[in-house]
């Protein structure tokens, strides 16, 4: 998707070009299923566990959504669900039989946890071999000190979604600034380790709620990823016009006027006024994230000697 693609940050657009996730997503689906099939023919078939802990609907929604991608692509899916009052020792009990079940080649623990629970504690136990999130800290290391991607390891899918992206909509971020707004572990503290590779090469300023002058920040950016989980924070106003705008951050909020709930982002729908390309939320990072899961899972099984 390259045909006279504006640059981020070169001008204005009277109505931004949408980053399709969902499509996106498909299409990156379909390339995965076909090494699936590689894979299967090997007897290397990949396996996704899940650890889910509680009945938090975006939760439960999004680790149905994982194990629906599963089906479509040909990965076999393992359920750990727990109930909320689930204590330490047994969640971590959950993350040791995916440990050593040999159908599960490589799994996730859907955050959050509950309060109370210790949650870097569980990522901890995750066997790094394993980690279809990439958070565990040895993979989160690996990130840190892969400067130019040399060193082969998954990656948080959201931020590895957020450049799939772009790229794939030929948005460079070479030379560009980036303001993230937010410093979840998920997203916000990793993406700027991404962006900041070599080959990638963007400036990055992250943004959180100790930082004075978010909006002036924002406002100099080219591209503008909003993490924050604050329903509708990023206003026209805030964007550079050109600016592409990624929006992230998901708030679930009854609809007045249906009853319904739905999802609404950090990013006020009058920004495709101001921006040249704009990510829809629902429907732009979301599918994104359990693409590049979905990616994770293939490349740790296609790593894996065979048995
Ligand atoms: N272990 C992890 N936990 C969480 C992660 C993560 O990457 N790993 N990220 C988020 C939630 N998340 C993945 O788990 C996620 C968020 C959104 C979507 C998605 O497909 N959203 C759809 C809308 C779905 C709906 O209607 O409910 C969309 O944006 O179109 C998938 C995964 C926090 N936790």
């Amino acid at each position: 998707m390259t045909g006279g693609v504006p640059e981020a940050g070169q001008g204005g657009s009277p109505a931004a070009r949408k980053l399709d996730g969902k499509a996106t997503a498909a299409a990156i689906k379909a390339e995965l299923a076909e090494r699936v099939k590689a894979l299967r023919a090997e007897g290397k078939a990949p396996g996704l566990g899940t650890v889910l802990v509680g009945e938090d609907p975006g939760s439960v929604s999004y680790v149905a959504g994982k194990h629906r991608d599963c089906a479509e692509v040909g990965i076999e899916s393992i359920r750990e669900d727990l109930p909320a009052s689930a204590s330490q020792e047994e969640i971590v009990a959950a993350v040791e039989r995916l440990n050593a079940d040999p159908a599960c080649t490589a799994y996730i623990v859907q955050l959050p946890l509950p309060r109370g629970v210790d949650q870097n504690a569980v990522l901890e136990r995750i066997d790094p071999n394993k980690d279809a999130d990439g958070l565990h800290p040895t993979n989160l290391g690996r990130l840190v000190l892969s400067v130019g991607g040399e060193i082969r390891s998954p990656l948080p899918c959201t931020p590895a979604g957020i450049l799939e992206l772009l790229s794939r909509h030929g948005v460079s971020l070479r030379g560009k600034n980036v303001a993230v707004v937010g410093r979840g572990v998920t997203v916000g503290r990793s993406i700027g380790l991404l962006l900041t590779r070599r080959g990638i090469d963007a400036t990055v300023v992250n943004c959180h709620t100790g930082t004075a002058n978010v909006e002036e920040i924002v406002r100099r950016a080219d591209v503008v990823v909003a993490a924050a989980g604050v329903a509708r924070l990023v206003t026209p106003e805030w964007i550079k016009p050109g600016a592409a705008v990624v929006d992230v951050g998901v708030s679930r909020i009854v609809d007045p006027e249906t009853g319904k709930a739905r999802i609404v982002g950090d990013v006020h729908p009058d920004v495709a006024e101001v921006a040249a390309w704009l990510s829809p939320n629902p429907g732009g990072v979301g599918p994104m994230t359990r693409a590049m899961l979905l990616a994770n899972v293939v490349d740790i099984a296609e790593r894996k000697p065979c048995a």
